[in-house]
């Protein structure tokens, strides 16, 4: 991996097992994983059962990978609750055992580091951290935490904020360029999310990630780090892409983009962004590193108000799913790729049948049920349609070739048993498609299929809806062939 001064940047993966064994076992299944490092919490071993001078003899004689050994206070949010010179004693021992980073806190840093310099044979690296809650109840800017944490004469520093906001992560980022040694800086939290993925690009030295099984809210997995994002090919250019969404886990977006990307030689990042609020964050992450946005559920249509321009078909639909950030002058300009995607996956799956063509040419007969009766009578009258009640759709006849579309997000993982018409309002439709792409097929979709339906999924428009994004957000031709792959393989 590249370095930053004399450190690597790299994947590190904290552990916390219940006892050494755990911990051993996870060490290598860490390494296994692509990990370059790990994190031992000690505070989270049995205390009736840890005996540092035994156990640490043990876990650092017989590391798969460089550790660093930290023994988290209650004070800090761990869960060490004994005797602080306990506590830092056993800091010591795992310096003088061998362990390749020790971590301490703030508070205490700068009297260990004391002791520490009288040391003399030890080549432990020593990080200094703070963790602060919440940016906004904070008095101080948080510069001058990466001052403090400077002036301990530590080799590393870390600052850990319990992220709010994704904006607050910006501020995370911002640190970088304040600091003169290295330094790990992250929010914790699914909103903290980004702050792993692109902690290489602003120059941090750690990527954190976790072992699927043993999720820790925040952190993605190694091997997504690894296989999905590609994270050691992350440098000051990469180029970030990303979802605004809420919530976002659950988009496959990142496993096809990514890829996608790579495949193209495109020095760029695809990322999933937990917005809470539209307006802060087009403020705040409005530099040219972040050149293009898909936008999902709840934002499609809210987020028109933060476009300086709308595609007119957008603009007609009333939703936009496609944000770019035009080159010459940086003005938003926002997109719709859902429309076309759907119904060319619609037409896809119909070739070569009178009803495409009577669908196509005649023009379709529309009709939007919704619960919300008004919502249903103003996409209706858009489209010169017809709007129901919802309770109508049970006792409503289709017309012979009819093609029913779920757009709304019913019956998406992990609500996946839901589904949203009365199972008996299936009986009489040509096509059910569904929009909803996680799972592949929907119980929507099974129960169409059973009813003798044609079923599309929601891969189908995903996949369209991803390329046409892919062209506007690169320029380039979408790799469409290469893309379908991928959904094949990995959906
Ligand atoms: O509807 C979707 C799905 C999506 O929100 C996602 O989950 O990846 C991405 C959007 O661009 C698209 O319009």
């Amino acid at each position: 991996m590249d370095s930053v001064g004399q450190i690597s940047r790299m994947i590190c993966v904290p552990i916390m097992g219940e006892s050494v064994e755990q911990i051993l076992n996870a060490m290598h299944q860490a390494k296994s994983l692509g990990a370059d490092v790990v994190e031992i919490r000690l505070d989270c071993i049995d205390k009736l059962q840890f005996e540092p001078k035994r156990d640490l003899k043990l876990l650092i004689g017989n590391k798969p990978l460089p550790v660093v050994v930290v023994y988290r206070p209650i004070w800090e949010g761990g869960l060490y609750k004994g005797d602080e010179e306990a506590r830092l004693q056993a800091l010591f021992l795992a310096k003088d055992l061998g362990a390749d980073y020790i971590e301490l806190e703030l508070k205490v840093a700068s009297d260990f580091m004391k002791v520490y310099k009288l040391s003399q044979h030890s080549g432990s690296k020593i990080i200094v951290s703070c963790c602060v809650d919440n940016l906004r109840t904070l008095q101080e800017d948080p510069t001058n935490f990466v001052a403090k944490l400077q002036s301990t004469g530590a080799d590393i520093i870390k600052f850990v904020l319990g992220a709010v906001n994704i904006t607050d992560i910006a501020k995370v980022f911002d640190l970088y360029s304040h600091c003169q040694v290295p330094l790990i800086a992250y929010g914790t939290g699914e909103r903290g999310l980004i702050s792993q993925l692109l902690s290489f690009k602003y120059g941090g030295i750690f990527a954190y990630g976790s072992i699927e099984g043993n999720a820790i809210p925040g952190l993605p997995t190694v091997d997504s780090l690894g296989k999905v994002y590609k994270i050691e090919n992350i440098n000051a250019n990469t180029q970030v892409f990303g979802l605004i969404s809420k919530p976002v886990s659950h988009s496959k977006g990142p496993l096809l983009h990514n890829p996608t990307l790579r495949h193209m030689g495109y020095n760029g990042i695809y990322v999933p962004m937990f917005v809470d609020d539209l307006k802060d964050f087009f403020s705040v992450y409005s530099s040219a590193d972040f050149p293009g946005f898909s936008v999902g559920i709840p934002y499609k249509e809210a987020v028109i108000d933060f476009c300086d321009e709308v595609h007119p078909l957008a603009r007609s639909i009333g939703a936009v799913n496609t944000i770019i950030r035009r080159r010459n002058d940086r003005k938003l300009v926002g997109y719709n790729t859902d429309s076309e995607a759907a119904i060319s996956a619609i037409e896809g799956a119909l070739k070569g049948r009178a009803l495409a063509f009577g669908a196509k040419t005649k023009g379709a007969r529309v009709v939007v049920f919704d619960i919300d009766f008004d919502r249903a009578k103003a996409l209706a009258d858009a489209v010169s349609g017809k709007a129901f009640r919802f309770e109508d759709l049970v006792s409503f006849e289709p017309e012979k070739g009819a093609i029913l579309a779920n757009a709304t997000p019913l019956g998406m993982h992990p609500n996946m048993d839901r589904i949203p018409v009365p199972e008996e309002s299936l009986r009489d439709y040509e096509l059910v498609f569904d929009a909803v792409y996680t799972p592949r097929k929907t119980r929507l979709l099974k129960e169409a299929e059973a009813a003798g339906a044609i079923i599309v999924s929601g891969v189908e428009m995903f996949l369209r809806q991803a390329a046409a994004q892919f062209n506007l957000f690169t320029g380039l031709k979408a790799p469409e062939e290469f893309m379908r792959e991928i959904i094949l393989e990995k959906f």
